[in-house]
């Protein structure tokens, strides 16, 4: 996996690749007029999940991680990622 590749075609050499619609080299959202309405809210829910499943779980990969992708147009994993979530909260701290 090449984690850095859009950073590596920054043709404008601003330094940063906007994820809105105007860079082509990252458009996770789509671009133009049939863009995703919903980037706004996803910007913000990303953050808070992201930190939710760091915080609240330790994540068992069991065999490791391959990252090694497989030709396709949406750059697809050559081997499954089976992640197993335990738990790092006690839940009935959440309880009301
Ligand atoms: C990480 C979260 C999300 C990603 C990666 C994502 C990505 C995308 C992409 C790639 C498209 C197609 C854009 C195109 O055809 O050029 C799309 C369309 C769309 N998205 Fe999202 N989206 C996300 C979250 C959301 C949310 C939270 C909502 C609504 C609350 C939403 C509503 C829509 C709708 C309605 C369309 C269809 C737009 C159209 O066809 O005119 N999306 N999204």
């Amino acid at each position: 996996m090449i984690s850095n590749r859009a950073v590596d075609t920054d043709i404008n050499n601003s330094g940063v690749i906007d994820v809105k619609g105007l860079h082509y080299q990252l458009l996770p959202f789509g671009t133009g007029r049939r863009g995703c309405p919903g980037i706004s809210l996803a910007m913000q829910e990303l953050a808070v999940t992201l930190a939710a499943l760091v915080q609240c779980f330790d994540w068992n990969a069991g065999g490791g991680v391959d990252m090694s992708e497989r030709p396709g147009l949406t750059a697809p994993r050559a081997y499954e990622l089976n992640c197993v979530p335990l738990a790092r909260f006690t839940p009935t701290l959440f309880a009301t």
